[in-house]
């Protein structure tokens, strides 16, 4: 007996016009109040608030989080027996780290370091990183490559909420910024086509593997954990750079690591 029937209940729809269980409802809910989008940097950046300075800020913290990405698909794919759940997982490291002939989305985040006026080696380097970022970033690949496929699955379900904050952020930084072109925001713009792909086979994993109560409470509380790490990092940026600007030692200063 699964606690599927009794916690997926089918309230509301999904956007694909499905009746939506309880469960699935409750892991939305989730991003409704914790996602990132809430966060008062976000609302600076895309309403053309910050300045320069936290616009690179941003960037060069943000670097890490999209370094690791990779690393922390890989970690995953390094635990799963299953060829079936490998094939379907592999195509997010080719996201990120492009092939041979296709960029990915490293390089795509070192044009835009490009744009706002950064050396891109230096923020590759990743220098500058505070370190609040690096411990929350480093959280979420530990926990991916430690816990239950199950939780690690449901830690990238954060990408539910992606496309409407990428689709808000490329239209706030087309409208306020000199340097947003469609070149230079290219990175989200993909990320609106592969965000949804990776996102629904998670879904559906989740749902089909989170059968128990328990099972269910532990997909939710890695979703918890995973917006944790998202918020924890502007937190981090609102600290250093907007307020009260307490950069910690060893962080990106306004000047360093221009082109
Ligand atoms: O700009 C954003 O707000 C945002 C958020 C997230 C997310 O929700 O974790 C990801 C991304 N972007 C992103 O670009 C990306 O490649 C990505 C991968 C993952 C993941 O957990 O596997 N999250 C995210």
């Amino acid at each position: 007996m699964g606690g599927r029937t009794g916690r997926n209940g089918g309230d509301g729809m999904t956007e694909m016009g499905k009746p939506m269980g309880a469960f699935e409802a409750r892991l939305r809910s989730i991003g409704d109040e914790r996602y990132h989008d809430r966060h008062p940097f976000h609302q600076l950046l895309h309403g053309g608030k910050a300045t320069v300075d936290q616009v690179r800020a941003w960037v060069v913290n943000r670097w890490y989080y999209q370094s690791r990405i990779p690393m922390k698909d890989a970690a995953f794919m390094s635990r799963v027996e299953d060829p079936d759940l490998r094939r379907a997982w592999r195509s997010r490291i080719e996201d990120h780290d492009g092939t041979e002939t296709r960029d990915g989305g490293i390089r795509r985040w070192l044009k835009l370091a490009e744009a706002v006026g950064l050396d891109p080696d230096y923020v590759a380097s990743g220098v500058g990183v505070m370190p609040a970022t690096r411990f929350a970033v480093d959280a979420y690949v530990h926990y991916v490559r430690e816990r239950p496929l199950l939780q690690a699955v449901a830690s990238s379900l954060t990408e539910l909420f992606a496309p409407k904050i990428h689709a808000e952020r490329i239209a706030g930084l087309l409208e306020h910024y000199d340097f947003a072109t469609p070149e230079t925001l290219a990175y989200f713009r993909h990320r609106l086509g592969e965000a949804p792909k990776d996102v629904a086979f998670g879904l559906q994993w989740v749902l089909d593997h989170a059968r128990t109560p328990e099972e269910q409470d532990a997909a939710a509380a890695a979703l918890v954990f995973k917006t944790e790490v998202l918020w924890a990092q502007l937190d981090a940026l609102w600290h250093g750079y907007v307020q009260p600007g307490h950069i910690p030692p060893g962080a990106w200063r306004p000047g360093e690591g221009l082109r």
